[in-house]
């Protein structure tokens, strides 16, 4: 490729370690880096705006052309902290429930759950900005990213998605993978990779250069949220997409 490859990456705290290997490595010379929240990566992926986006995996199938150029991702076999539904009152008081706008995924997650697991009746209200202060009352919300670190602190009742959907699949979870919409060169391919790396292997180093109060970070990178697309995830992803056929 003559030109640079253009990456897009999740914008959010659960990203450093992925993006920690990246400063001063030689990937950078081919490629240029930019970074948004998950919804407009997963526009610019599809528009051709960017040529790799850490995109939610929902949006798979939108894409006329992908290809998953890598074994790191944001993933959970296990509570994710970060991708929860918010309430004041338990799952079977909830009337209403906002969505997030930044958000793929989950909010197709969170649909299944509502669907097949927790068998619901619910309405579903679309977001465009700040929702978190509406959830109160029987208005539940679904929040991902740092925001939800934070509503951790103020919500009564929490259901994280990654803990749920793996009490009914029994299977692990894929939020996003990095995907691209076009081959790329299997050298570059092998540097990315190789860049992803280096930040898993030095989590310490990661979370000592983003000081965070709401949530332990250790605890997040480490516990929480799972980067490795072993083969069990990419069969809770195949399980995932099957649902929204
Ligand atoms: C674990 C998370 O996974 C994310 C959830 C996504 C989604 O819902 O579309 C997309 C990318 C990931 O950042 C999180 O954001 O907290």
């Amino acid at each position: 490729m003559e030109r640079k490859v253009k990456v897009a990456a999740v914008s959010y705290l659960n990203t450093k370690p992925l993006l920690y290997g990246f400063r001063e490595h030689p990937v950078l010379r081919n490629m240029e880096l930019t970074a948004d929240y998950p919804a407009k990566i997963a526009a610019q992926l599809i528009d051709g705006t960017v040529d790799v986006g850490l995109v939610p995996v929902a949006i798979i199938p939108k894409l006329k052309e992908s290809h998953i150029i890598s074994d790191f991702c944001i993933g959970a076999e296990g509570p994710v902290a970060s991708v929860c539904l918010f309430s004041e009152v338990p799952l079977k008081d909830i009337k209403r429930i906002f969505l997030d706008y930044q958000s793929r995924t989950s909010v197709a997650l969170l649909k299944v759950l509502v669907r097949e697991y927790w068998k619901l009746d619910v309405e579903f209200v679309e977001t465009t900005g700040d929702y978190q202060h509406l959830i109160t009352g029987t208005d539940a919300g679904l929040v991902i990213g740092d925001r939800a670190l934070e509503q951790r602190l103020i919500s009564s009742f929490i259901f994280d998605l990654a803990e749920h959907w793996i009490r009914f699949t029994s299977l692990p979870f894929v939020f996003a993978a990095w995907i691209s919409n076009k081959p790329l060169p299997i050298e570059f391919i092998q540097q990315f990779n190789d860049a992803n790396a280096i930040g898993l292997n030095n989590i310490p180093a990661v979370v000592a250069e983003n000081t965070y109060g709401p949530y332990d970070l250790t605890v997040y990178y480490t516990k929480n949220v799972s980067y490795r697309l072993t083969p069990s995830k990419r069969q809770g992803l195949q399980r995932f997409l099957a649902y929204l056929q």
